[in-house]
């Protein structure tokens, strides 16, 4: 059994995994990007040989292909490095402002950081300094600077700010921002706007642009004849149906290709079955990513029927934990917020004249969200959690 599975031989489905886990190292156009690069080409070459700077804001939901373009004319800049001498002094750097720790301080001691090639201290020096460093480095030099989810650092305090300072400066510099969040303008001053350049916007791919994109990973990293046409329309059809994810779409088709390994043919049981897991670790996730206090809301929720219970619950378990709960207003407010998340379900039902109106919640996946929730505040809480573990029977 193990030796067939690790010489991957009769029912193998796919051919390379590389082209599911990094792409980029096999794909060498972007199917439905074309015009969204060549102009961006063309911008960068003016910057180069031309001396016009830019800057774009990229603007698309998640899983649009932003930060694939972006990391593509990363490399294919670096490529043209070796054969084209004007692009010869032209510095890049990548960052992602929500990694970094999505402060002014953070994003701009990391630009400097890797600018200069040395290390830049995160702390104790004022944003002018490194705004500095990074015109010191750049003298005589070009730079383009990719600040990818550039909306943490815009939600920021005096984060717009850091992004004029540096569209400004007296450097040859030239930024490319990406956000999924597609308001993130809202966000920003009057003259920090004006001194920003247009948005392109990365529209959700259809269906139809789906199968294609995914016809393509088929092709590099599958075997012949173990899939078919179907099967990729099925797939498209329900990634297509949130907001053209190609993210979800190209992760459903790696995953059932796995579930189909050594049967030889994928499916549609094998893609049926990958939804359900994606969807499990996408819930999983979005619990773990949940603040102390909504994850404490989303427990006492799960055993309450109505946002009034569930508010007495929660204040039980802050009791137990120490902790001041928060009033019934914001925690009405919470429970919104994880209505939006698609976490819970709010219902208002009018239960006439005496009984007024009732917010009941409805939570669809009680065993994994309490899963989820279990291994989350045992880990956060620790030892108190233990204590409070009697939290069934209130
Ligand atoms: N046109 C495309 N052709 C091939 N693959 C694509 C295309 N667009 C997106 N993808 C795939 O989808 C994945 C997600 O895309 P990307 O990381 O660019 O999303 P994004 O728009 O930056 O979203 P987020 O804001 O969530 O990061 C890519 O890693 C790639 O596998």
């Amino acid at each position: 059994m193990i030796r067939e599975a690790l010489k991957g031989g009769k029912g193998e489905v796919i051919k390379n995994p590389k082209v599911f886990i990094d792409p980029l190292s096999v794909f060498t156009d972007i199917p439905f990007r074309e015009d969204i690069i060549r102009e961006t080409a063309i911008a960068v070459r003016y910057f180069v040989k031309n001396d016009v700077k830019f800057s774009n804001l990229f603007l698309g939901l998640t899983g649009t292909g932003k930060t694939f373009v972006v990391k593509y004319i990363y490399n294919e800049i670096e490529e043209v490095k070796k054969e084209d001498q004007e692009y010869n002094g032209l510095k890049q750097v990548y960052l992602n402002s929500r990694e970094v720790g999505g402060t002014p301080q953070a994003v701009l001691s990391v630009i400097a950081e890797k600018l200069t090639n040395s290390f830049v201290p995160r702390h104790g020096v004022n944003l002018g300094e490194y705004i500095d460093k990074i015109k010191n480095v750049l003298r005589g030099r070009k730079a383009i600077i990719y600040l990818d989810e550039v909306d943490t650092l815009v939600k920021r305090r005096g984060g717009d700010i850091v992004l004029y300072q540096l569209l400004r400066a007296d450097a040859d510099v030239s930024v490319i921002m990406i956000s999924n969040d597609i308001n993130v303008r809202d966000y920003m001053e009057p003259r920090v706007l004006s001194s920003l350049g247009p948005s392109v916007i990365f529209k959700p791919y259809d269906a139809v642009q789906l199968k294609e994109i995914l016809a393509k990973y088929a092709e590099y990293g599958l075997i012949d004849k173990t899939y078919n046409d179907e099967i990729l329309s099925y797939i498209a059809a329900i990634s297509a149906r949130e907001h053209g994810d190609a993210r979800k779409a190209v992760n459903l088709l790696f995953r059932s290709a796995q579930l189909a390994s050594g049967i030889g043919f994928i499916r549609k049981e094998h893609v049926d079955k990958a939804i359900v897991e994606y969807e499990q670790e996408r819930l999983f996730e979005a619990v773990k990513s949940l603040p102390f206090h909504y994850k404490l809301a989303l427990r006492a929720i799960v055993t309450a029927e109505d946002v009034v219970t569930a508010h007495k619950i929660y204040s039980k378990f802050c009791d137990k934990l120490r902790q001041k709960p928060l009033s019934y207003r914001r925690f009405s407010d919470i429970v919104s917020e994880l209505d939006m998340f698609g976490i819970v379900k709010i219902k208002i039902m009018n239960r006439g004249r005496a009984g007024g109106i009732r917010k009941y919640v409805e939570v669809h996946d009680k065993e994994k969200i309490m899963k989820a929730l279990e291994e989350n505040l045992t880990e956060e809480m620790g030892y108190e959690y233990d204590e409070g573990s009697d939290m069934e029977e209130s």
